[in-house]
């Protein structure tokens, strides 16, 4: 059998993620917000929940949520949006966190800190026995455990004020599975979904986000041994090429070869758990 060509490829993972051309990222700020609004009538939901880690995609998403609630409230209905604040201890770009909460001007903040959690889980792992392959492995693995630990108290908030856990998966990240598997990949509304990282700055930009956070480079932040650690550096290609590829404009061989790579390991993390066929 002929392998398909490369284009093809790309055409057919970006149909599977939704990617479409933005030409008017200020209209698609609004098809998202009223996709939130959407969301909220038809579940009746009470509250909206969002982390806000300082990074352009929660700045982005946290900024769809105050003006869905708000136009939802000008209707009549009760609702409101709590953003999040979930350092793990001190968060060394905590000033890029408050220049976002300054421009989503949610109706609160909640903030948590995930160590206590964090290292109370992973020293009651290494108590029963737990061992890892070195200190890089015990690391990654911890980082995880953060993830999951904000995973853990958004759905916590949400619980208590009737509300839905929004996640930032957006189309780049969900390509190459760059989430932790029901940590920050767990959420009820994913309002950038399809999205390609440009795209979503794009977005930011339209709603009027601070440059530095449109701008700012993407960190997943979880490695101890790597504070900040740029995600392009973990995943050995760039957001613009990731983004070149799903947007089917020619990309290098490396490229397309390393992100149909992480697109094919991480299938995974795009379906629901696997279940045996029905007989
Ligand atoms: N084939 C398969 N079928 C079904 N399940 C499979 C599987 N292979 C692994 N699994 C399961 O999945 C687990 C691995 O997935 P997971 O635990 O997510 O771990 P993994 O994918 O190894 O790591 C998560 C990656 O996402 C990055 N990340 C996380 C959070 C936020 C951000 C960000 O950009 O902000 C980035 C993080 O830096 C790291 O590189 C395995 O331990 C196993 O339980
Ligand atoms: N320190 C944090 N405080 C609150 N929420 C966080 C924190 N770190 C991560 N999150 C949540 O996890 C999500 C995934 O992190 P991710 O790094 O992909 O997004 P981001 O930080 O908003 O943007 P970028 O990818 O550009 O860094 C965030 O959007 C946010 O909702
Ligand atoms: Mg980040």
């Amino acid at each position: 059998m002929t392998e398909p060509l490369p284009a093809d490829v790309q055409r057919e993972i970006a149909r599977a993620l939704g990617v479409v051309p933005v030409p008017d990222p200020a209209k698609e700020a609004e098809r998202r917000v009223e996709f939130l609004v959407g969301q909220v009538r038809a579940t009746g939901a009470r509250s909206l929940v969002l982390g806000i880690s300082g990074g352009v995609d929660s700045t982005t998403a946290g900024r769809l949520c105050q003006l869905a609630v708000e136009r939802l409230r000008a209707e009549g209905h009760q609702v409101t949006f709590t953003a999040m604040r979930l350092p793990c201890g001190v968060q060394a770009d905590e000033a890029d966190a408050q220049l976002a909460l300054g421009f989503i001007r949610a109706d609160e903040v909640l903030t948590v800190d995930v160590k206590p959690a964090t290292d109370g889980a992973l020293a009651a792992l290494k108590a029963a026995g737990l061992t890892y392959g070195d200190q890089g492995h015990e690391d990654f693995v911890g980082g995880n455990v953060k993830a999951r630990q904000r995973m853990v108290v958004q759905y916590a908030a949400a619980g208590a004020k009737g509300g839905l856990v929004v996640g930032t998966d957006h189309a780049a990240e969900a390509a190459v599975g760059f989430f932790t598997k029901f940590g920050d990949g767990a959420a009820d509304v994913m309002p950038l979904s399809g999205l390609t990282k440009r795209q979503v700055r794009a977005v930011a930009e339209a709603l009027g986000a601070p440059a530095e956070l449109v701008k700012k480079v993407p960190t997943a932040d979880l490695e101890d041994l790597a504070p900040g650690r740029p995600d392009e550096d973990a995943l050995g290609v760039s957001y613009d090429a990731l983004d070149d590829f799903l947007e089917g404009m020619p990309v290098s061989e490396e490229v397309f070869r390393t992100v149909l790579g992480h697109y094919r390991r991480t299938e995974h993390k795009r379906n629901l758990p696997v279940v045996p066929p029905v007989v």
